[in-house]
């Protein structure tokens, strides 16, 4: 893989915010529901930090806060040192959506031309386009498939079609909703190797949700939710460590067992299984 313009982090340069995303209270309402309930959590820069929690939890709510696309946003929420939804975040950021969102009528090219002309308008910028779509291809291992119609390609060929329009910016924060549901154990494997090729040659901050607890060993930092809130933060070791487990999924079922013993009212409301 071919990861293009090495940007490590500088903690000396003031541009360089210390967090990359820091919420205090961030509580969100969708309908009558309060889904995220005040919460307190900091995402560290240059990182891979993976949102893990049970299906309906939050983690898409809390994304979508974080890429500034959700309403009824209450209490602090800063990325990359600006408020979230802050118009100059919008060429910072890198959002895939758990639904792939490619045309199946242009081919894998077409969609990143596409794509790359809304964000670097103009034709004086042809020829950097040009380059910075031969490269997000070739990131994320498509060029075999680069003149293949979208509609034909296979679902985790598709996804990575969609994780390529993202790259294309070179954001310093990419937000990857599921990128890996539905994908082989090979496939997988090869998203994560990139995504810490991205982390590590770029120096951006990858948040990357899942609800499949496995991934978690693949993430440097952890920020475990449950029912709208963060239930634990740290690295994989330090929460294995801290609950006396082998794995980050029976750190998260002793967790989840502590919070309700703290408040059983609240266990009663169904307890998803951790997939
Ligand atoms: N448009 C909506 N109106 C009202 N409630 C909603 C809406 N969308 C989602 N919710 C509720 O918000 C809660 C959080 O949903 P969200 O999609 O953020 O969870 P998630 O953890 O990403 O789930 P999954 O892993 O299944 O994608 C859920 O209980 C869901 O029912």
């Amino acid at each position: 893989m071919n990861i293009r313009r090495p940007r490590p982090p500088d903690p000396g340069n003031p541009a360089t915010p210390a967090l990359a995303v820091r919420a205090e209270g961030l509580t969100v309402v969708r309908g009558t529901r309060k889904v995220l309930k005040g919460l307190d959590f900091a995402v560290p820069p240059g990182r891979i930090t993976g949102l893990l929690g049970p299906s309906g939890c939050g983690k898409s709510t809390l994304m979508r806060s974080i890429v500034g696309t959700q309403a009824k946003v209450t209490g602090t929420l800063d990325v990359l040192g600006l408020p979230a939804g802050d118009p100059a975040l919008r060429s910072r950021i890198g959002y895939v959506t758990q639904a792939p969102s490619v045309y199946d009528d242009l081919t894998v090219r077409q969609n990143l031309d596409y794509f790359a002309a809304i964000l670097d308008p103009g034709r004086a910028a042809a020829e950097r386009r040009r380059a910075h779509v031969t490269s997000a291809i070739a990131d994320v291992d498509l060029v075999s498939h680069a003149d293949a119609l979208a509609g034909n390609l296979s679902g985790g060929q598709r996804s990575r079609v969609s994780l390529a329009v993202a790259l294309l910016g070179t954001p310093e924060l990419l937000v990857l909703d599921e990128p890996t549901v539905g994908l082989d154990p090979v496939l997988r494997r090869d998203l994560w190797t990139l995504f810490h090729a991205i982390a590590a040659d770029r120096g951006a901050t990858l948040l990357v949700s899942s609800h499949v607890m496995d991934e978690a060993e693949r993430c440097h930092r952890l920020l475990l939710m449950r029912e709208g809130e963060i239930l634990a933060d740290g690295t994989p070791d330090a929460l294995r460590t801290r609950t006396a487990s082998e794995t980050v999924e029976a750190a998260f079922l002793r967790l989840v067992d502590e919070a309700s013993a703290a408040s059983p009212a609240a266990t009663a409301q169904g307890k998803e299984p951790v997939r």
